[in-house]
């Protein structure tokens, strides 16, 4: 999994339309969507990452919890973001992935919100500009099997 980390005043995004053929069902009122003061995670799911989704889950959490504390903020924009990797996993183990992201750090008291996934969507972003507002992080499970 590649993860690009931007500490931000605000995340908002607005759905433009559909980037897969089956994207995940969503509400009328998760079309749009914004959070302030904001640690956005943009994520792409990699092939690698399918031998083992459960750890990928564990240690992304973890980076995740490092940096927020780190730029002390609770609020967690959980970004899928086909575009940080050359080696997309399968759409339907990256939802999975992202998923249980969003709900293991909601049982950390995170105030999260994750971005509709198999969308086109227009966003703004406000990077902050200090020097941990910008980090990426490369995760692949430790049991990978080497091809
Ligand atoms: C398109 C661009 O504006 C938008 N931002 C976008 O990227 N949309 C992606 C993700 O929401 C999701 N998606 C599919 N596969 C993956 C994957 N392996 N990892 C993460 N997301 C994925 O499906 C969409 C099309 O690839």
């Amino acid at each position: 999994m590649r993860m690009l980390l931007i500490h931000s005043d605000y995340l908002e995004y607005e759905v433009k339309g559909k980037a897969l053929k089956k994207p995940e069902e969503i509400k009328e009122d998760q079309k749009i969507g914004k959070l302030d003061e904001v640690l956005a995670v943009f994520m792409s799911v990699e092939k690698v990452d399918e031998q083992n989704p459960d750890e990928v889950v564990d240690k992304a959490i973890k980076e995740i919890e490092d940096v927020a504390s780190q730029v002390k903020t609770k609020n967690i924009f959980v970004y899928p973001f086909a575009h940080l990797s050359s080696e997309l996993g399968s759409p339907e183990i990256a939802l999975k992935i992202l998923k249980k992201i969003e709900e293991k750090l909601k049982e950390k008291e995170y105030n999260v919100k994750r971005a509709p996934f198999g969308y086109y969507k227009a966003f703004k972003l406000s990077c902050k500009g200090h020097p941990l507002a910008e980090l990426s992080r490369t995760i692949v499970p430790g049991e990978a099997k080497k091809e």
